[in-house]
Order: C-alpha cells, then sequence, then structure tokens
C-alpha cells in the first residue's frame, strides 16, 4: 500500500483482509466498486477478501438475542419481532426532555403546543434509539429535529383538527424546504421569505433544528437529513392527493410512498448523533442502504400498527398500512393487522440477515451504525407501545 494515493489510504481499513471464503462475491463486488473510487491500488484482492469475510460470516447462529419476539399493543394480535432495548435513563430523559421544551418554546410554540410536545417524549424517543452517546447535546439533534419533523406532519399534513389541508401542504412544505436547506441572497425577494420563515414556529423548529445539526455533524450528514427529509415531504404531498380526491391508493402503492416517509429520515441522524459519520460512499452503498431503508420501514409499519385507529378518526382518514390492507382485500381490521405484521417481521428479519453480511466488511464506522440501526428500531418500537398518542 506504499504507493497508495492518500484517499486511498484514508479508507484502506476498510479494505483490510478480515476472512476467508468466495461466495457472496456480489457484494463484496460493489464494495470493492465503492473504494476504487478513491482507491485504485484498493481492488481485486480486497474484494475477494472481503466476500470470504462475508461467506463466513453468512453461517452465524439463527437466533440473535439482540432481537426477541414482543407483545405489543393490547396483546391480542401476533408479536412484533424487534431488536430488544438498549437502554432506559429516565434520568437523562429528564435532562433531555427540559431542554427541548425549552428549546420549543424559543422557537415560538405556546401553551398547549408545549404541553402536546412534552407529552409526545421526542427526548425519550432520543434517548431510547440513539443508545451509544450520553450526551444531552449530541441526543439534543434527534430531539429537535424529531420534534420537527412531526410537527409539521401534524400541523401541515395529517391532523385536520390542527388545520392540515391537503391543498395548503404543498405551499407549506416548500417553504420548510428553504428554511432547512438555506437559499442564497435573492435582493429584494429575501426579506419577505425572512420572515416567513420567522413567523412560523414549525419552520424555526426546522431550520433551527438542522443550524443544531450542523454544528455537530459534517456537510455530508446534514444534506443527507435535508434530502431524505425532502423526498418524505414528496410522500406527504402524496398522501394530500390521495386525501383531497378521496381515491385511496392500494396497500403496495401506499407502501411505495410510506418507504420515503419513514423512520428513515431519522436515522439519517444515527452517525451524528454517536459523533461519528460513514462516509458518503459507504453510506449510500446499495446494501448498506437498503438495511437503512428496511430499518426506517419496519418502524414506521411499527407505527402504522399501533396509530390505526388515531388514522381512522380523523375526519380525512390518514393512510396506514392496516387500514389500505384490510380496504383491498375487503377483510377485517384484525385480519390487516396480522398481514402487517407479519410484512414487518420479514423486514427485520432481512435487515438481521443483511446486518450479519455487512459485518464482514472491515470498517467499524459501519459495524457501529448498524448497530446503531438495529438500536433505533428496538428503541422506536419501545416508544410507541409505551406511548399515550398511540393508545385508543
Ligand atoms: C421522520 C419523522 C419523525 C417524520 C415525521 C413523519 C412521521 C410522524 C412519521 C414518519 C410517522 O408516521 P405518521 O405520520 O403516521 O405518524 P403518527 O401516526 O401521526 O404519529
Amino acid at each position: 500500500m506504499t504507493d497508495t494515493a492518500p484517499a486511498a489510504q484514508a479508507t484502506a481499513d476498510w479494505t483490510t483482509p478480515t476472512g476467508l471464503g468466495t461466495s457472496a462475491a456480489r457484494i463484496a463486488a460493489r464494495f470493492a466498486q465503492v473504494l476504487t473510487a478513491a482507491a485504485p491500488a484498493a481492488t481485486d484482492a480486497a474484494a475477494a477478501d472481503t466476500a470470504a469475510a462475508i461467506a463466513a460470516s453468512a453461517d452465524a447462529p439463527v437466533h440473535d438475542p439482540a432481537y426477541a419476539l414482543r407483545p405489543w399493543g393490547d396483546g391480542s394480535a401476533s408479536p412484533l419481532y424487534v431488536p430488544v432495548v438498549e437502554r432506559t435513563d429516565d434520568a437523562l430523559v429528564e435532562v433531555v426532555e427540559d431542554l427541548l421544551v425549552g428549546w420549543a418554546r424559543d422557537c415560538g410554540f405556546r401553551g398547549g403546543e408545549l404541553d402536546q410536545l412534552r407529552g409526545a417524549g421526542f427526548g425519550r424517543l432520543a434517548v431510547l434509539t440513539h443508545t451509544d452517546t450520553d450526551d444531552p447535546e449530541h441526543l439534543l439533534i434527534a430531539a429537535k429535529l424529531n420534534a420537527a419533523w412531526w410537527a409539521a406532519d401534524d400541523l401541515y399534513a395529517d391532523d385536520s383538527g390542527m388545520g392540515a389541508t391537503p391543498t395548503a401542504l404543498p405551499p407549506k412544505l416548500a417553504l420548510a424546504m428553504a428554511a432547512m436547506d438555506p437559499v442564497p441572497d435573492v435582493g429584494e425577494f429575501t426579506a419577505p421569505l425572512e420572515e416567513a420563515l420567522r413567523s412560523d414556529p414549525v419552520l424555526v423548529a426546522l431550520r433551527s433544528g438542522v443550524e443544531h445539526l450542523t454544528r455537530y455533524g459534517t456537510p455530508a450528514q446534514v444534506q443527507r437529513a435535508c434530502y431524505s427529509t425532502f423526498a418524505m415531504f414528496v410522500s406527504w404531498n402524496t398522501y394530500g392527493a390521495w386525501r383531497y380526491t378521496g381515491e385511496y391508493p392500494p396497500a403496495w402503492e401506499y407502501l411505495a410512498a410510506r418507504q420515503h416517509d419513514s423512520f428513515y429520515t431519522s436515522m439519517t441522524l444515527v452517525d451524528a448523533v454517536g459523533g461519528y459519520e460513514v462516509p458518503a460512499n459507504l453510506y449510500y452503498e446499495p446494501r448498506v442502504r437498503r438495511a437503512a431503508i428496511q430499518a426506517g420501514t419496519a418502524s414506521v409499519v411499527v407505527n402504522d400498527l399501533l396509530s390505526v385507529a388515531k388514522d381512522a378518526a380523523d375526519e380525512t382518514p390518514v393512510c396506514n398500512m392496516v387500514l389500505q390492507i384490510a380496504a383491498d382485500r375487503q377483510c377485517s381490521v384484525r385480519e390487516a393487522t396480522e398481514v402487517t405484521v407479519e410484512l414487518h417481521n420479514r423486514l427485520v428479519r432481512d435487515f438481521e440477515a443483511g446486518h450479519r453480511e455487512l459485518s464482514a466488511l472491515p470498517s467499524p464506522e459501519l459495524h457501529r451504525f448498524l448497530r446503531g440501526l438495529r438500536a433505533w428500531m428496538g428503541g422506536g418500537f419501545e416508544w410507541h407501545n409505551t406511548n399515550p398518542r398511540y393508545r385508543t
């Protein structure tokens, strides 16, 4: 490796041989391609060694104690296969919640909105899901952005009782993008935009949340959070169109939209909150992205399972996987719930298998990130299953 270019040296620890074997060559070859862009010297040999390591890891034990079958809701449906909860820490939760409510007040939320925010427990969500840091300032990255995303979701997109309407939604989301990803100065047109961005607590919260992320994360981490949010907004607009026309989608089409409106967006923060970075070309390596999408989708399917009653109760019903399946198949909610549980458990098992394969890749950051995704699923389940928001 002595002639290796500096960029290649920076990535050399990913390519260090760690095992033997020949199966799973596809993932290794792809991984080598990712590296090749920066490290011409680290190609075929590294790919073969990586494939070997993957092959060795494919023989992992069938039951991983990091996962469990857990009852949920009122306990009447089949259990969910979820990662175990890695941390509960009430004292830390209180610190983060207090800081979060102070921040929300500074953003302009008042009275009942602040009570709702505290009741929702986004600080608790951060503590349950980001288990590799105890630092309140880092946890606040997740707490602030999740609170801001949820506020936008409730107030702009979902909750008719809070003033959300399908026709006002798209322009509000366009402003939300401007709040998160600052536009350059445009002379006389800047002042009215600034005024609009300062006049709505949701927009102030989104902007401030990104600023907080910017203090601790890299530019790549900030933009990945922004762009996954913007993809999520496309799904919100899609739901808005369905609710406006009253033409609700089949379950497969809803699920296609839901995969970009999921806790994948929350999980873009995993490494920044943890205080490290998965380099962009590894973060977006297809197997890594697939694992992250599986984790995000599984977690949002938990949300759908637990919010059936809440979603069905809105005067313009909110799309929900259980409700879409029940409508498609003309079956009961109970039957549709079982199909949804099966879908969830399949996603988690597929994630688990992918995690096992990817564990053979010699990147400490990637290993930590995959454990972080797993922890997020476990904490996300716990949060939903114990949250008054989802109790009927
Ligand atoms: C990433 C994030 C927190 C996005 C906000 C959108 C959101 C609240 C979800 C993806 C969860 O789904 P849903 O809108 O159905 O949530 P509720 O059931 O209203 O809690």
